[in-house]
């Protein structure tokens, strides 16, 4: 039987005693710059004059194809600018700046830098993959913010759309249960994840999700946390933790999906929360085994498994 929602925590609001800003004060700036392109166009060119300047003649294409991401706590609007047709590498001397792989950056970026990150990589990739629409076949053109695009013709809005995805970490009790594709990099063990079906519930996607790929009934859920994922197009991730009965732990891989699946004790999952970035290894060692970075909802709900089994060592 699933049962058992964690209760969301109330939204944090914040005050900078300097500007008076508040949480509410901000959402609504965000929505006032989506609905109005002057101002928009207005905060758009505070933002990125700085950068613009040293992009020379490239600079007006990219800030038509700019895309707004979110604001600052000063109510400072940051935009996400699509670089994509200049010169990398002159960009990188220009900017003393270097590009880095999307998912390698999520092992370099802290706090609330990654998010951001995703955010505008993950809008830019859906306005360059919706300049047309589905019905009409007739270009489609975006608003300021780049937050929705319209077909003309027939009048129909597209908005950035994401997949949502259900990821879980079964646990038996003592143990939880890891897994990785054959895609993964060398000793990368992650939860089990998986697309909801159209009309599924999250918790019908869970236990499908589960059964589908090791073969495992779950008895319990209890929901954890969500986040944006960039990849493959954007995913909704929903974070739950799963648990099956002792004596219902038997594994049944399906090795069409994953390359491995298999039970990790605390010890271990506390030695692979502990490397930071992917070891660097020869070929002929076995691979040490590490995690998704911290980042990655999957290293929260290890992280949270973990601690949950220390307190509950403490208290035996
Ligand atoms: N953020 C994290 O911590 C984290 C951790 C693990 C996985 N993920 C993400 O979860 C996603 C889903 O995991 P999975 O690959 O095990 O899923 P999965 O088990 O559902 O298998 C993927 C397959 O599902 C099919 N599919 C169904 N709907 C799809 C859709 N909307 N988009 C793409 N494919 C669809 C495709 O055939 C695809 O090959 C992955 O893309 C991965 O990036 C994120
Ligand atoms: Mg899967």
């Amino acid at each position: 039987m699933l049962k058992c929602l964690r209760v969301l925590p109330a939204p944090v609001t914040r005050s900078c005693y300097r500007c008076g800003s508040s949480y509410v004060a901000r959402m609504r700036f965000i929505n006032h710059l989506k609905e109005d392109p002057g101002a928009c166009l207005k905060a758009l060119d505070s933002d990125v004059e700085g950068i613009l300047n040293r992009l020379g003649e490239g600079g007006s294409l990219v800030k038509e194809e700019s895309v707004l991401i979110t604001c600052t706590e000063q109510n400072r609007a940051l935009f996400c600018l699509d670089v994509g047709q200049l010169d990398q590498g002159a960009l990188e001397e220009a900017c003393g700046a270097a590009f880095v792989d999307l998912r390698k950056a999520f092992f370099i970026l802290r706090g609330e830098e990654a998010p951001l990150v995703a955010r505008g990589q993950a809008l830019l990739r859906w306005h360059q993959g919706n300049g047309f629409c589905s019905a009409s076949g007739q270009p489609t053109t975006r608003n300021q913010a780049g937050s929705q695009r319209v077909c003309q013709s027939n009048g129909l809005i597209y908005y950035p759309k994401m997949s949502p995805v259900i990821i879980t970490l079964v646990s038996d009790g003592r143990r939880c249960l890891l897994a990785r594709q054959t895609s993964f990099p060398r000793g990368m063990y992650s939860a089990l994840a998986g697309f909801c079906d159209m009309g599924e519930t999250l918790e019908e996607t869970l236990r499908r999700e589960v059964a589908e790929e090791v073969g495992l009934e779950v008895d319990s859920v209890l929901y954890s946390g969500s986040q944006h994922w960039p990849f493959p197009q954007s995913s909704f991730m929903v974070a739950c933790h799963a648990t099956v009965g002792p004596d219902n732990a038997q594994l049944e891989v399906d090795h069409a999906e994953l390359e491995d699946a298999r039970w990790f004790t605390l010890e271990e999952i506390r030695a692979a929360l502990k490397v930071r970035t992917p070891p660097r290894e020869l070929r002929d060692q076995p691979p040490t085994v590490w995690v998704p970075p911290a980042y990655a909802i999957a290293h929260r709900l290890i992280g949270e498994w973990a601690e949950d089994q220390e307190r509950r060592g403490e208290g035996r």
